[in-house]
């Protein structure tokens, strides 16, 4: 099964070969990627950062099949996308691929448990409930159950979402700013919860955050700078991930109120 976790370092999950990304015509185009080549091995957390406008959303959308490159090639999970027609591309997304918004995206009506098994009915599977159960434990809201997610802290929302991207065990997990809408105490809890689903099953994760703290938590940083990434750090520190920020000019003039903002210690 496509989805069974492999925690076998070296093999990359994903993998972008001189990708472009070209926006715009003749008189506004950007190159929003500009030539991106990068591997991002199996079982290992990355966060991508850069300052605005530098082609994050942008990676994340052709990294995780949600959108097309204009050139070059992306392999997800060994596959490689560009042949693939919209329906089959939807199929291996349902498949392989979870996500995590900002926005934690659960249906208002449904039980933490119908929302968690939500991507395995879409995918014309009927949620096993010792499945549901088990991921549930995971993240810590079994006792949440039969809620719904207006009953639920932010953090608690999130954490659902959590265990809606980890129900088809995925090959790579996506997050788009998974706690940009959190508090300080909620967003370490997901943080911590998304850094042991890598360590302790061998998840694959990649996010996009604009916060140090945040980006802190993964094995590698991956900066991009006008669609290339130009610099990585590994297991850094919050301070030194501001550091190569500023550096990149990402805060501009009011770079030390913006890094009070994101919580990075002082
Ligand atoms: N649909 C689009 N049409 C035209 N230009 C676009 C489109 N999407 C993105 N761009 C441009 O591509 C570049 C990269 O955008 P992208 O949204 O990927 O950056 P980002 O790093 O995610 O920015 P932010 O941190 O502000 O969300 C920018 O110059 C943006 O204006």
């Amino acid at each position: 099964m496509t989805g069974t976790p492999n925690p076998q370092y070296g093999q990359d999950v994903v993998r972008l070969e001189s990708v472009r990304k070209v926006y715009g015509g003749s008189k506004n185009r950007v190159a929003a990627l500009d030539g991106v080549t990068l591997g991002l091995p199996r079982g290992t957390f990355t966060a991508v950062m850069g300052p605005s406008g530098s082609g994050k959303s942008t990676f994340l959308h052709c990294a995780a099949g949600l959108d097309r490159p204009t050139s070059g090639t992306v392999l997800l999970d060994g596959v490689d996308l560009s042949p693939l027609k919209e329906r089959e591309l939807t199929k291996l997304r349902r498949e392989r691929v979870g996500f995590i918004f900002q926005a934690f995206n659960l249906l208002p009506a449904l039980s933490v448990v119908d929302n968690v098994g939500l991507p395995l009915r879409l995918a014309g599977h009927r949620p096993k409930k010792a499945a549901v159960e088990e991921v549930l434990e995971r993240v810590g809201l079994a006792d949440k159950r039969g809620s719904r997610p207006g009953e639920l802290s932010g953090g608690q929302q999130q954490r659902v979402a959590i265990a809606r991207a980890l129900i088809t065990k995925p090959a790579v997990v996506f997050g788009d700013e998974p706690t940009g809408a959190l508090d300080t105490y909620a967003a370490r809890e997901v943080l911590t919860l998304l850094r042991e689903s890598v360590r302790q099953a061998g998840q694959t994760i990649v996010m996009v955050t604009h916060d140090p703290v945040a980006a802190s938590h993964a094995d590698r940083v991956l900066f991009l700078a006008d669609g290339q990434f130009v610099s990585h750090l590994d297991r850094p520190t919050a301070d030194q991930v501001a550091e190569r920020m500023t550096s990149l000019g990402a805060w501009g003039q009011d770079s030390a109120a913006v890094r009070a903002g994101h919580g990075v210690p002082r």
